[in-house]
C-alpha cells in the first residue's frame, strides 16, 4: 500500500470528461469559462454539462420548457418545510432535507435506467431553485411564489424569491452566478456525490450528500462567512487590523486560497466586477473596497488568491439576498455539475473505496470488563 496524502491533495481519483483544471484555467467541456461566463444562459451549461455539447436553438428551448414545466413542488414538501423550527433551521439543512424528501414523492426514485435518471435530473434542476426560495419566503411569513412557465432559470430564481419580476441587472447577476458556480472538477462535494453513487444508489441519495459536503465552511458554506467577516469588519478602516488579527491567531480567511488555484481563481475576476457595479448601484461600495484591501492583503502577505466564494458574498448581498441564502443558491448552481457526475458515474461504474493506513495500537489481546482498570 502507497502512503497516504493528507486530504488527498493531487490524488487524480477517476477520469471525467465534464471540466477540467489545467494550469489554474477553468473550461466545462472544453470551454472556456471565460467566453461562457460572458454568453451563455445557465439552461445552456446545463445542456453542456449534461450532454457534453451546447444546444442548438430548439435543444435549448425543450431543456427551458421542460425546467419550467417541472418546478412546482409537491404541497407535501412546502408543508414539511413550513414544520421546522423557522428561527433556527439553516436553509441548507432545510435544503438537504427537503431534497432527500423529494426523492419520497418521485415514483421513479429508485428505478435506474438511463432514461428515467435522465427525467430525473431535469425534476430535481427544477424543483431545487423552488425549495430554496419556498423555503426563505416562508420563514419571512410569506407565502410561496408559483414559478412562471414564461420565465429564464434566472429569472424564475429571483422571481419566487421576491415576489416581482426582476430587474434586468439582476438576472444578469444571478445568471452569470449560476454559470460560473456549476461544475468544477473534483471538488468535495462532487467527490461526495460520486462515492455515493458508485454503490450504485439512486440519484436523490447523491444529491443529498453533496448538499451537506457543500455547506461546510471550508466549500460552499464560504459564502455566506465572507459576508459575516465583512460586517463583523463594518468599515474600510478596520479591514486591515481585523485580517491582521485573523492571522496572529491562524485563524483561516474565508474566501480565500484553493486547494487548486495556484495563481488565481479565473471565475474571481467576474464576480468582482459584479460586486464592483452592484455595491455603487446601491451606494454601498464599502464592500467592494474592503474586499479589494483584504485581497490584495492576502495575496502579498500569505500568496493566497480569492476564491469563487470571496466576491459572490459581496455580489449576492448587494441583491437583497439573506447571507445565509448564499450557500442555497451554490447549491442550485452546483446540483448541475453534480447530476453531471452522477451520471458520468453510473456510465462507467466501480465502487469506490480506497484504503486507509492505519495508525492504531498494534494487535493485542482482549481485556475482559473485570480486568480493565
Ligand atoms: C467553492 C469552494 O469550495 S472554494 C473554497 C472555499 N473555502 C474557503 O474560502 C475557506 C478558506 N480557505 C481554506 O480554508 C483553504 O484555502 C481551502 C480549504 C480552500 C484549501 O485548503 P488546503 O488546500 O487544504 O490548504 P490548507 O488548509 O492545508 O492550507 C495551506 C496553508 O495555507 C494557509 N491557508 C490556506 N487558506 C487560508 C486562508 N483562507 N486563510 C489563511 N490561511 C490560509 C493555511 O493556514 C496553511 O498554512 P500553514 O502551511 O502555515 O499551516
Ligand atoms: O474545487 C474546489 O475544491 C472547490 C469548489 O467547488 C470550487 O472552487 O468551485
Amino acid at each position: 500500500m502507497t502512503a497516504s496524502t493528507k486530504g488527498l491533495e493531487g490524488i487524480v481519483a477517476t477520469q471525467s470528461s465534464i471540466s477540467s483544471i489545467i494550469d489554474d484555467q477553468l473550461s466545462y467541456v472544453g470551454y472556456r469559462i471565460d467566453d461562457l461566463a460572458e454568453n451563455s444562459s445557465f439552461e445552456e451549461i446545463i445542456y453542456l454539462l449534461w450532454n457534453q455539447k451546447l444546444p442548438n436553438k430548439s435543444e435549448l428551448d425543450e431543456l427551458k420548457s421542460q425546467l419550467a414545466e417541472n418546478m412546482d413542488i409537491p404541497d407535501a414538501i412546502i408543508n414539511h418545510l413550513r414544520s421546522y423550527d423557522l428561527n433556527t433551521v439553516h436553509p441548507m439543512a432545510a435544503l438537504r432535507t427537503a431534497i432527500s424528501l423529494l426523492g419520497l414523492y418521485d415514483n421513479e426514485a429508485d428505478v435506474m435506467d438511463e432514461q428515467a435518471n435522465k427525467r430525473k435530473a431535469v425534476r430535481i434542476q427544477a424543483q431545487i431553485a423552488t425549495i430554496v426560495t419556498t423555503f426563505s419566503r416562508i420563514r419571512k411569513g410569506q407565502e410561496p411564489v408559483k414559478p412562471k412557465k414564461d420565465l429564464s432559470y434566472a429569472e424564475n430564481f429571483i422571481y419566487m424569491l421576491n415576489g416581482k419580476e426582476p430587474e434586468d441587472i439582476e438576472v444578469e447577476a444571478i445568471n452569470k452566478a449560476l454559470v460560473l458556480h456549476a461544475d468544477h472538477e473534483l471538488n468535495a462535494s462532487t467527490f461526495t456525490a460520486r462515492v455515493c453513487v458508485a454503490t450504485l444508489s439512486d440519484i436523490y441519495s447523491g444529491i443529498t450528500a453533496a448538499i451537506g459536503a457543500l455547506k461546510g465552511p471550508l466549500h460552499g458554506g464560504a459564502n455566506e462567512n465572507v459576508m459575516k467577516m465583512l460586517t463583523e469588519i463594518g468599515e474600510e478602516e478596520n479591514a486591515i487590523p481585523y485580517i491582521k488579527e485573523k492571522l496572529a491567531n491562524k485563524d483561516k480567511i474565508m474566501g480565500m486560497g484553493h486547494r487548486v488555484y495556484r495563481t488565481g481563481d479565473p471565475r474571481a475576476k467576474f464576480l468582482r466586477e459584479m460586486s464592483k457595479e452592484l455595491t455603487k448601484l446601491t451606494g454601498q461600495e464599502k464592500w467592494y473596497n474592503m474586499s479589494v484591501k483584504i485581497e490584495d492583503y492576502i495575496k502579498e502577505n500569505k500568496g493566497l488568491p480569492a476564491n469563487v466564494d470571496f466576491y459572490s458574498a459581496s455580489v449576492y448581498h448587494s441583491l437583497g439576498l439573506d447571507h445565509d441564502i448564499f450557500t442555497p443558491l451554490f447549491a442550485v448552481s452546483r446540483t448541475s455539475g453534480w447530476i453531471a457526475h452522477i451520471l458520468e458515474q453510473y456510465e462507467n461504474n466501480r465502487l469506490i473505496r480506497p484504503r486507509a493506513e492505519y495508525t492504531g495500537p498494534e494487535l493485542r489481546d482482549y481485556v475482559s470488563i473485570e480486568q480493565r482498570g
